[in-house]
């Protein structure tokens, strides 16, 4: 049954970011299923509020491929230490009647929701508008509109995480609800890639080629620039798109550069590319970057206070998606640790996502910490647990945490424990770290400075 549920867990990745899933999902914990109900363990009660608000509905839906006779999802609060007895229950079932609550959701009223390929955070409601992206947002509002467009198409044009997902993905949530009727297809450039060449192998391209000429209203086609170099799915892509702009339909397409400096691109799309209104976003101001830190927060339920927020608006000033981070990250420490949100734990969680520093990766960070202490790799991952080496494997988890994206499971898999193996051996680090005198503190400061120098480096 634990593979089950960690195949939902897997699924439920789309639609969050990896800090949201390594706070609220990785960290679920799979109890018990008896025939209909999934029991699952939460840490505590900001944990449970969140699941219950943002993910249970989900968990209903994609629970069922797997946990077929499911009918009801029950939150349990549990210790982190397994031996603890449950504390508390919260059900969530499918309705007998409509009058039973707000906590009751049924397959039926969220099924149609979320057959939706589309990021349900991902709304113009949740987009914060500022002079850096303004345009693109007016453009693709008109795009999800139902009023005469000057244009067809928009080729939105941004650095990595500047937001051209989400308002890809809000036009398809708006549409969705507003235009029901309508057919908006959306992919990524791979996938489209990827259908054709299965579709030419199984002799079906008759039928994908339909499926986008005709049975497509919207297209919405992301991250152009992999076309770059596939002569024969660019061949193909210029004639649906002709066929699509001749029937007046509306294409969206995003890409991290002008379509004109994509490598490899033949001549016919460059120029069907190249004749598509771009709108670009640029990196946000400060007062955007305030208010998208403010409104992230508020979508999870929590108030920041306004010097936490000025602070991480200041600090992270590249790309939305680490500022977002950055964010969770906080709120996970936070939430694991049980500290109040604060500058210092702002000033914790930035220092790891300086700008400056490039990602960094699991094998990285260890080699520093192996040399820093004298040991080997294998005696990380070794079952061994004389001071020296569980001192040096605990630093490296929480450090492969603190420099690098991983989620808790890949740290966990790196070194060979559980996954509640690695968020003990943060907590623990944490807390030797805020003793006065610490000697870990001292030793990683020297592995933290051998680190950020390699990296600095190259
Ligand atoms: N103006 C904004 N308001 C609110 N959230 C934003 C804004 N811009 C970006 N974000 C958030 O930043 C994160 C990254 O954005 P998104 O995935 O749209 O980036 P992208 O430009 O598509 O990046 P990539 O090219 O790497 O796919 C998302 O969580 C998105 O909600």
């Amino acid at each position: 049954m634990l593979k089950e549920w960690e195949a939902v867990q897997e699924r439920l990745k789309e639609g969050l970011s990896r800090g949201q899933y390594d706070l609220w999902v990785a960290t679920l914990r799979f109890l018990q299923f008896d025939g209909q109900v999934l029991i699952l363990g939460c840490r505590n009660s900001l944990h449970r509020d969140w699941v219950r608000n943002h993910l249970v509905s989900r968990i209903l839906t994609l629970g069922r491929d797997r946990f077929p006779q499911l009918e009801q999802v029950r939150l349990e609060l549990v210790s982190e230490d397994p031996l603890l007895e449950r504390e508390e229950a919260d059900d969530w079932q499918i309705p007998e009647d409509a009058h039973q609550g707000p906590r009751q959701l049924s397959f039926r009223d969220v099924g149609q929701k979320l057959r939706s390929p589309f990021n349900p955070r991902f709304t113009f409601d949740q987009f914060v508008v500022g002079r850096s992206n303004h345009f693109a947002y007016a453009t693709c509002l008109a795009m999800a509109g139902q009023q005469s467009l000057y244009n067809q198409s928009v080729y939105l044009m941004a650095d990595p995480g500047l937001g051209k997902s989400h308002l890809t993905h809000a036009v398809g949530n708006l549409l969705m609800t507003s235009q029901p009727a309508i057919r908006v297809r959306y992919v990524t450039a791979e996938q489209f890639a990827n259908e054709m060449i299965r579709a030419l192998k199984r002799d079906r391209i008759e039928d994908f080629k339909s499926r986008y000429r005709d049975g497509c209203d919207v297209l919405l086609l992301e991250k152009v620039e992999f076309f770059s170099g596939k002569k024969k799915i660019q061949d193909e892509l210029v004639y649906t798109l002709d066929e699509l702009l001749d029937r007046g339909r509306r294409i969206i397409c995003t890409g991290k550069t002008a379509p004109n400096d994509i490598p490899k691109l033949n001549h016919e799309l460059r120029s069907r590319l190249g004749g598509v209104l771009v709108a670009p976003i640029e990196r946000p101001d400060f007062a955007t970057r305030k208010e998208i830190i403010r409104r992230k927060a508020a979508y999870d339920g929590v108030e920041l206070p306004m010097d936490v927020v000025e602070f991480l608006a200041d600090r992270i000033t590249s790309d939305v998606r680490r500022l977002e981070s950055c964010l969770v990250g906080m709120l996970a420490k936070s939430s694991i640790l049980g500290r109040p949100i604060s500058m210092d734990l702002a000033r914790e969680v930035t220092q790891a996502m300086l700008d400056y520093l490039p990602s960094l990766d699991i094998p990285h960070v260890a080699e520093a910490v192996c040399t820093s202490f004298g040991v080997s790799m294998e005696e990380l991952r070794s079952k061994a647990r004389n001071k020296k080496v569980s001192e040096a494997r605990q630093l490296a988890m929480y450090l492969c945490r603190k420099y690098t994206s991983e989620s808790l499971n890949a740290i966990a898999q790196a070194f060979g424990r559980s996954h509640s193996t690695v968020i003990y051996a943060i907590k623990k680090v944490d807390q030797e770290l805020g003793r006065k005198n610490s000697h870990l503190k001292k030793r990683m400061e020297h592995v933290a400075r051998r680190i950020e120098t390699r990296c600095l480096d190259g």
